[in-house]
């Protein structure tokens, strides 16, 4: 029997945790304790918008202290309230523990939708956001660091760094009370694009592996693999990028306004090129255009990766989801329902919590660049150049030959962040 009603993201958190319980030898007590967010803050507070006074309803969640500061994304999106926040902090504990960086699980949201507003309205509500959350303690670079999420990036968190370090004018480590900047302000290269490189990581790693490859009914590796992307937003559209390069053929996109299709590819870029220019990815010359953005989820390909909102692969759909790997690009986009149904349906699910832990790997180093005020490499980059300099004099001399310049300048130069 179908479900009338969805359940929420944190009856899909409880159901999931209660599964993996099982497989534990830990009393109930101690489980409860783990299972619990334990700091909720719940805002209202009024913005002049427009020469009206607007109330905008804010959150932010502290899942556990266990590891301190805690971490996660900041999200606008309409619909945001407390529970959502908590089942989102919840999973954030479970990630970074996962790729072990040293964080508790948070986060946070404000409702509203973004569209709705002008880029100065939203630095306004960000900044009040902001002073809230330094007001009550729930922001800080030992205490909790927020990070971009669902419709917000590097100028929300710019914002808010600028607003802390205003409230906090002794505050030499100020920088580190936000992940996710841009550049110039304290942010690291490679955060932008790192959710979405942590999805391609995840899944060359997956074909690394014949046994689960098998597992799949697929073969081989990611070229030529026919992958759907649900959203192309920051997570969607840098994966869909990436896993374009090695190889894989993306035959469907679903975006807030309807699902594009083309057996034979689709081209991201001129993709993006189109939305820009037209305001939607409707219409595509050489796809075929599905009403709804939901139609892209039961699309024939090899690989499905849901990057856009909660609650998508549900009981209603799940039966009529074709592809068997679904990688969990989006935090939780796939209901404790759906989920049994796919398993019970031999299908392989990579899930969110693995998945798209490439951003807070990412917004880690940013966060211990802020603390240590140094680059990464700045130290020793000199003597890695010099060093790499002398190790090519060297060849060059035993061989006799001259090493290409773009080479040599590439391994002259090193890594950098
Ligand atoms: N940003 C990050 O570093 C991380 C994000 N995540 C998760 O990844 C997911 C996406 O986040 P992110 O990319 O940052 O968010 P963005 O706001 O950058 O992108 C979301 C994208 O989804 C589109 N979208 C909105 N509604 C629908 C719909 N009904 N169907 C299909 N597409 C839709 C949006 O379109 P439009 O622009 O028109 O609204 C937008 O292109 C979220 O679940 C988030 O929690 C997880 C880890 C880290
Ligand atoms: O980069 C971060 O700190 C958190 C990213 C995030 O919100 C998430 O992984 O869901």
């Amino acid at each position: 029997m179908q479900p009338s009603v969805e359940p929420s993201m944190l009856d899909v958190f409880n159901d999931n945790f209660d599964r993996a319980a099982q497989y534990l030898d830990a009393p109930e007590d101690l489980l409860e304790s783990i299972r619990i967010c334990h700091h909720m803050y719940s805002i209202q507070f009024p913005v002049r918008i427009k020469n009206k006074v607007r109330i905008f309803h804010a959150f932010r969640a502290e899942h556990s202290h266990h590891r301190l500061p805690t971490k996660g994304g900041i999200r606008y999106a309409p619909n945001v309230h407390l529970d959502e926040v908590a089942a989102l902090a919840a999973l954030m504990t479970l990630k970074c523990a996962i790729v072990d960086v040293p964080f508790g699980g948070a986060k946070g949201g404000i409702a509203l939708d973004p569209r709705d507003y002008e880029a100065d309205e939203l630095e306004r509500i960000t900044r009040r956001y902001a002073t809230e959350l330094v007001r009550k303690n729930f922001i800080g670079p030992g205490v909790d660091v927020p990070a971009p999420d669902l419709g917000t990036g590097e100028r929300e968190m710019a914002w808010i760094a600028d607003t802390y370090n205003m409230l906090t004018p002794n505050s030499v480590d100020a920088l580190a009370c936000v992940t996710g900047k841009p550049i110039t302000q304290g942010g690291i290269r490679g955060r932008r694009e790192a959710t979405g490189r942590g999805v391609q990581y995840v899944l060359q790693e997956f074909f690394r592996h014949p046994d689960l490859v098998k597992r799949a009914g697929l073969s081989g590796d990611l070229a030529g693999k026919r992958v759907v992307v649900q959203g192309l937003g920051n997570v969607g559209s840098h994966f869909a990028r990436l896993i374009q390069d090695d190889g894989a053929v993306i035959v469907g996109i679903g975006e807030r306004d309807g699902t594009i299709t083309a057996p034979r590819g689709l081209c991201l870029g001129a993709v993006l090129a189109h939305r820009h220019e037209t305001g939607s990815i409707r219409d595509y010359p050489g796809a075929t255009t599905l009403e709804r953005p939901a139609d892209c989820l039961e699309l024939d390909c090899d690989i499905l990766v849901p990057a856009a909102l909660e609650n998508q692969i549900t009981a209603h759909n799940a039966s009529r989801i074709r592809a068997p790997l679904i990688v969990e690009a989006a935090n939780s986009p796939t209901t404790s329902e759906a989920d049994a149904i796919l398993r019970q349906a031999g299908k392989i699910i990579i899930p969110d919590i693995f998945a798209n832990a490439g951003g807070v790997t990412v917004s880690y180093f940013e966060w211990v660049k802020n603390l240590s005020h140094m680059r990464f490499g700045r130290m020793a980059k000199r003597v890695g150049i010099q060093t790499h300099q002398r190790m090519i004099t060297g060849i060059e001399d035993l061989t006799g030959s001259v090493f290409p310049q773009t080479l040599r300048d590439d391994i002259v130069h090193g890594i950098d962040e």
